[in-house]
């Protein structure tokens, strides 16, 4: 059923020459479109666009293949970069310690060596100490997109379950059914040592009768189910001993979670364990932290550390839909290098673009709100194993994705709140979907011509620079990625 719907939209299975081809769109797509021609004023902003059968194709050939350049050589490089970052003491992947120094027990160790972990990263060695402590004691952290905050939780609780009693005492709350199920398998996969300790998703459709106790030590779910099994006596809240609460800002964003999740917390005893993980903390994360975290150890990041170094950021400057639609046609060639997410704000635009980008020949996945969880569950596995190479996507279901080969991230839509102002957080995480663990990343956000005050607003938020993609400056560009 849900390969029916996906068919529908992966029309053209066709293996694109764009993969090996750097400059003939034309070629890639395997049609030939009338070139977009742009002008542009002399702060380089676009001015004139249309069709036309002679010229104006230069711009975007040369963007592309400066991306598409980058992009290659990217790949290459990161496949020493992770040895580099971490034995620079600047990057989130430092450390000076080992998993052993960190005296995990040996049937972990041989779960994070099997991993492939050498060494552990900046939160990992700082946070496991303190999740690990006797008496056990209570954080709040915060580390950037991708550096290991999911594989660090994942370890505490692991060490800390006792698999002899055969009920719940780990309880982790994530904010949507795709983050549960990632984190679920981080654990899985970590835990593989270690047999007796079981994993049970208190997710929707993962339905138990009223009264019967779960026997497996960790629990991972949403915050309506598990509030529900708390109630339905299907986890009994006393016997909680560690509490997690992953992506804080992400749960409080979502209507309820953040209520739920206090009327689970509030049921726990006082001496249970609690550690609450975000990426960003906006004041109203950093309330709700507080009152879920008594007395806690914090670990924060400076406002310009959030973004990450190794993720270069673009912007690209687009009259309307159509010619951002174009500037994504003309970039499918980087798109598909490695692996790709474009971001749109609604589900209307996405489902357009998707469409539209079908038409042309091209091969793009939709992940969207209105699908089912399955399905969604379904096509984030395809899109992590490879088999779908760009996925267009809203907010709603895309944030904490891990899927290593993102080498870039298109903003089809720059992030906006209610009023219309930047949405920094919501930038971060989008951004953050690349670039994980060390890895270089791409993010290219087209901008609307009149929004270009947003794009300002988040390079203040950050501190960081967001260079414009613009054929009069590619030289700079290959200089600025060394
Ligand atoms: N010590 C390590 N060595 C090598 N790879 C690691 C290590 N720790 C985590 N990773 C890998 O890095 C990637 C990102 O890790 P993880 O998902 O834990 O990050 P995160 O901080 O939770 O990300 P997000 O903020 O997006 O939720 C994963 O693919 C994970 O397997």
């Amino acid at each position: 059923m849900f390969e029916d719907s996906w068919d529908s939209c992966a029309v053209d299975k066709q293996e694109t020459a764009s993969q090996s081809t750097e400059l003939d769109l034309s070629k890639a797509t395997g049609r030939v479109r009338s070139p977009l021609k742009i002008e542009r004023d002399i702060n380089g902003n676009l001015v004139k666009s249309q069709e036309s059968e002679d010229a104006g194709t230069k711009p975007d050939l040369a963007q592309q293949s400066l991306l598409n350049k980058l992009i290659r050589r990217t790949l290459v490089e990161n496949r020493n970069q992770v040895v580099v970052l971490q034995a620079d003491p600047t990057s989130p992947l430092y450390s000076v310690k080992s998993f052993e120094e960190l005296r995990l027990k040996p049937d972990l160790l041989r779960g994070v060596y099997q991993m492939g972990f050498n060494r552990p990263s900046k939160i990992q060695e700082s946070a496991l100490p303190m999740m690990l402590a006797e008496p056990p004691q209570n954080l709040i952290a915060q580390s950037q997109s991708g550096t290991g905050k999911t594989a660090a939780f994942s370890l505490a609780m692991l060490s800390h379950v006792n698999p002899e009693n055969k009920w719940p005492q780990c309880l982790c709350v994530a904010p949507t059914y795709e983050l549960a199920l990632q984190i679920g398998q981080v654990i899985e996969q970590m835990g593989k040592f270690c047999p007796d300790v079981k994993l049970a998703y208190g997710i929707r459709g993962n339905g138990l009768q009223r009264g019967i106790s779960l026997q497996e030590q960790i629990v991972v779910g949403t915050p309506g189910t598990l509030l529900d099994w708390t109630r339905f006596k299907i986890i009994d809240p006393k016997k909680i001993t560690l509490f997690v609460l992953d992506e804080a800002d992400v749960m409080i964003a979502t209507q309820g979670h953040r209520d739920q999740s206090i009327r689970i917390q509030r049921q726990l005893l006082k001496t249970c364990q609690m550690l609450l993980f975000s990426a960003t903390f906006e004041d109203s994360v950093w309330r709700f932290a507080e009152v879920v975290v008594p007395d806690p150890n914090i670990i924060r990041l400076k406002r310009e550390e959030e973004t990450l170094n190794t993720i270069k950021q673009f912007y690209m400057v687009c009259r309307n839909k159509e010619e951002k639609f174009e500037a994504i046609s003309n970039l499918y060639g980087c798109l598909t290098i490695a692996q790709a997410m474009i971001f749109c704000q609604t589900r209307k635009i996405a489902a357009w673009l998707c469409t539209a980008l079908v038409n042309e020949g091209h091969q793009v996945a939709l992940l969207s709100g209105e699908l089912t969880v399955e399905q969604r569950a379904a096509i984030i596995n395809r899109f992590k194993s490879g088999l779908e190479k760009v996925l267009v996507t809203t907010n709603v279901c895309s944030r904490g994705i891990d899927v290593a080969q993102i080498s870039l991230v298109v903003n089809f839509d720059l992030p906006v709140d209610i009023d219309g102002n930047a949405d920094s957080e919501t930038y971060l995480h989008r951004i953050g979907r690349t670039g994980r663990f060390g890895k270089r990343g791409f993010a290219v956000n087209l901008v609307d011509s009149g929004l270009l005050t947003i794009i300002q607003e988040i390079e203040t938020h950050f501190g960081r620079k967001i260079t414009k993609l613009d054929s009069e400056n590619l030289g700079e560009f290959e200089e600025l990625y060394h």
